[in-house]
């Protein structure tokens, strides 16, 4: 076989890599997702392969003197759940992707440039699934831890998590950029671990930095719209408001959720006066994205709090502070369940 020979069994393999990794894609947003336009897209964009892939390529095909057949890393034979099968889909399709983009300067321009838009197509896909990802699991969580400088930090918040705690957000108010990093990165590992999104209060650049799933904001933190610029679409953005007119602008602004509060004074946020049940109400009645009543929330005033139509509760010290963090967290869900 002389050398245009290798680069077609090249562009054939990558061609059959790259339709194959679509296809497991396809399947979670057909039979997973039940969404049928993203599903689509996948299928023509392995038609579009399809169409490119020329006789000449499968001629070359030699699957038996493939030395690459056996090959197997041990993280191919196993994935811990969906999201990193399809992390790994994606993956191995934009590196075929590449592959024929780049071999394909070799035999095709055209060829090759069309593999560069489709990689392209490709990424915008995937950033689509992780943000619909993360704002299912806002959808679902119903209780959101935050913290607060402790020695057992980490214990603390993984006995959460390991009760069923699924969104955390790192609150830190006196600490040094370098050792606020370290943290966040550290919290960031432990939450991912646990499926949980992670959120970092009042700084966008440590967010980018770890990368987390986003950012609270309050109304002296940076302006939403600037947030929103520099994090994009993929992740969350909360914000917290203590009346409509701070409703509103989180509305127009794009936030995806709102904490509500204080419901009652607390020392976590001294000097901060009680928003008032009226305005829980009104946050209610007019906010159909997940809002989460916060301040002086506890399991002695919880079920209180859920009788008012709160459906989402944000607690630092009942669960920070608590003898039993991970005992507490399940009393908690427990209750919101029970709603
Ligand atoms: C869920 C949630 N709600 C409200 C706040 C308070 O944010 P902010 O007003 O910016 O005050 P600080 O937390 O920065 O002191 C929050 N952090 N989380
Ligand atoms: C951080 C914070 N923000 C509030 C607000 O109303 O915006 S209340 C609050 C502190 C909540 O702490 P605890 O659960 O210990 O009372
Ligand atoms: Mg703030």
């Amino acid at each position: 076989m002389n050398d245009l020979g290798r680069i077609h069994r090249i562009l054939d393999a990558n061609l059959d890599r790259a339709r194959e990794g679509l296809r497991v894609i396809e399947e979670w947003y057909r039979f997973g997702l039940n969404q049928s336009s993203l599903a689509e897209s996948c299928k023509n964009y392995r038609q579009e392969l399809a169409r490119w892939h020329r006789p000449e390529f499968w001629a070359a095909r030699d699957t038996a003197g493939d030395v690459g057949t056996e090959l197997t890393h041990p993280q191919e034979t196993q994935r811990d759940d969906i999201l990193s099968l399809l992390k790994a889909n994606f993956c191995r399709t934009q590196e075929a992707l590449r592959v024929l983009e780049e071999y394909g300067k070799l035999v095709d321009v055209n060829l090759s440039q069309a593999m560069k838009q489709l990689r392209y197509q490709i990424y915008q896909l995937e950033s689509e699934l992780f943000a619909n990802q993360r704002q299912q699991k806002l959808e679902q969580a119903y209780l959101y831890l935050i913290t607060m400088p402790c020695p057992n930090l980490f214990n603390t918040v993984e006995a959460a998590l390991q009760s069923g705690l699924t969104l955390v957000q790192y609150r830190d108010k006196p600490q040094t950029d370098n050792n606020r990093y370290e943290i966040a990165q550290k919290l960031c590992t432990l939450c991912h671990q646990y499926n949980a999104l992670f959120i970092i209060n009042d700084r966008v650049d440590i967010a980018l930095a770890v990368s987390a799933d986003g950012v609270h904001l309050g109304q002296q933190d940076m302006p939403l719209p600037t947030a929103r610029k520099l994090l994009g679409h993929q992740r969350i953005i909360g914000c917290s408001t203590t009346n409509p007119d701070e409703l509103e602008r989180a509305i127009l602004g794009g936030a995806d959720y709102v904490g509500v509060g204080p419901v009652y004074a607390t020392p976590t946020k001294a000097g901060k006066p009680p928003a008032g049940w009226d305005y829980v109400a009104y946050v209610a009645q007019t906010w159909h994205k997940p809002w989460f009543a916060i301040g002086g929330i506890d399991l002695s005033n919880c079920e209180t709090v859920l009788g008012a139509g709160v459906q989402r509760i944000a607690i630092v010290r009942a669960i920070m502070d608590a003898e039993n963090p991970g005992a507490t967290t399940q009393q908690f869900l427990q209750q919101l369940q029970a709603k």
